[in-house]
């Protein structure tokens, strides 16, 4: 459903953040993107949800030559891919139940049609009691959690999640993990990128993609 051929990013005029990077994701799979820090895991996922452009080399998603894509075709692909920011990006304005209906508002959905949809979702995650709080009165796991929901609602062939248990306690990280690998066996192609080598050892099973001096490794 997603392959790297040969792709190299530069920013501005300096060396390449990434480079000749080969990878495939397949459906229903699992994997860690991992590195030290600046390895360029943030890139790559930039270069996945098309936030970026490669320098050279080519991305193809779900069948199709990611530089071939009109803005439309970009806004379509978009939507199948749910995505958890390092830094969440709900909107404090809004209720936790508003943060994660938004992708279907957006999309001229009638209420009567997503609402039990997402109240269902924010259970899920464990916020069932917390719909109707705003995000500023949250922990940071709270949170955390609530962009998780916001990713599923449109259920994405592929959710990418960029240091998901970045600011959550090992317990709550280790059910983080849970709600990753159930989404997971349920159908969902998953790529988490992660420092956190204790979370990497609870899921053995899992691919591990590693970026180092901008080449990445793949371990399966
Ligand atoms: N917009 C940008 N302009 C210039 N350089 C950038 C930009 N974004 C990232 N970089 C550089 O690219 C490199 C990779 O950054 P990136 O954020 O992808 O790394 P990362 O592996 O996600 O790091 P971390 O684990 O600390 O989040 C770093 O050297 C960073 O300074």
């Amino acid at each position: 459903m997603l392959t790297f051929e040969n792709v190299g990013l530069r920013y501005g005029a300096g060396a390449e953040t990434l480079r000749d990077v080969n990878f495939q994701i397949e459906p229903r799979s699992f994997q860690f993107l991992t590195g030290p820090s600046g390895a360029g895991k943030t890139t790559l996922m930039r270069l996945i949800i098309m936030a970026l452009r490669p320098t050279r080399g080519l991305i193809n998603i779900f069948g199709k030559d990611t530089a071939a894509l009109s803005n439309e075709d970009v806004a379509a692909t978009r939507r199948k891919i749910g995505v958890v920011f390092q830094d969440f990006r709900l909107l404090d304005h809004l209720t936790l139940y508003e943060n994660v209906a938004l992708p279907l508002c957006v999309l001229g959905r009638e209420e009567s049609t997503y609402r039990a949809e997402v109240i269902e979702l924010l259970r899920w995650v464990g916020l069932g009691e917390r719909a109707h709080a705003f995000p500023t009165i949250l922990s940071g796991g709270e949170k955390q959690r609530a962009a998780i929901a916001r990713a599923l609602i449109s259920q994405p062939k592929l959710l990418l999640a960029d240091e998901p248990t970045g600011n959550v306690d090992p317990t709550l990280a280790r059910r983080i993990l849970r709600l990753f690998i159930e989404l997971h066996r349920s159908g969902t192609a998953v790529i988490i990128a992660t420092h956190d080598l204790s979370l990497m050892d609870q899921y053995e099973d899992a691919r591990r993609l590693v970026l180092a001096d901008g080449r990445l490794h793949i371990f399966e």
